[in-house]
């Protein structure tokens, strides 16, 4: 897969993440302070990560800052977007099951290697749900993209 990952700091959390994607078989798309001369600031590089993911030039993006927080938040503000920020493997899995997530967001400050790997596991075996009420939950998150729009 193609998978855009953006870090406000280059952090060696975020060096593992790109070297295990890498050895995953993914082509890893950098921003932010992954890519020499990018635009750090949280908000701009989770934006852009993101984007590539509602512009269908990445499958798939991985966010990260330090809480987490703030890349979650920048990221679920592009439509077509569902940004999970996880902190342990079922809650990775149940975002891809339940949520049908296409980002990942993630705090570098609380992801160790190791726990990240198995983040990462999680995250990849999880296929969506095709439970009826999970798909309807997803399209009415869908239908907030446009919910400006209508009003
Ligand atoms: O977690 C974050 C945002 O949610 C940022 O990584 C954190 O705020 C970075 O701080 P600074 O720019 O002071 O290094």
């Amino acid at each position: 897969m193609r998978i855009a990952v953006s870090s406000d700091m280059d952090e060696p959390v975020a060096r593992f993440l790109m070297a295990a994607l890498r050895d995953r078989g993914h082509e890893v798309r950098p921003h932010g302070a992954l890519r020499p001369g990018d635009d750090a600031q949280w908000a701009v590089c989770s934006e852009a990560a993101a984007r590539e993911v509602a512009d269908q030039t990445a499958d798939q993006a991985v966010v990260c800052c330090w809480t987490g927080t703030g890349a979650s938040i920048a990221a679920n503000k592009v439509p077509g977007v569902r940004a999970a920020l996880c902190t342990d493997a079922y809650t990775a899995e149940g975002a891809r099951r339940w949520n049908d997530a296409n980002v990942l967001a993630l705090s570098l400050r609380l992801t160790s290697e190791p726990l990240l790997t198995e983040i990462l596991d999680a995250w990849f075996a999880g296929r969506p749900s095709g439970d009826a009420e999970d798909r309807q939950n997803v399209d009415r998150v869908r239908l907030l993209d446009h919910a400006k729009a209508r009003r």
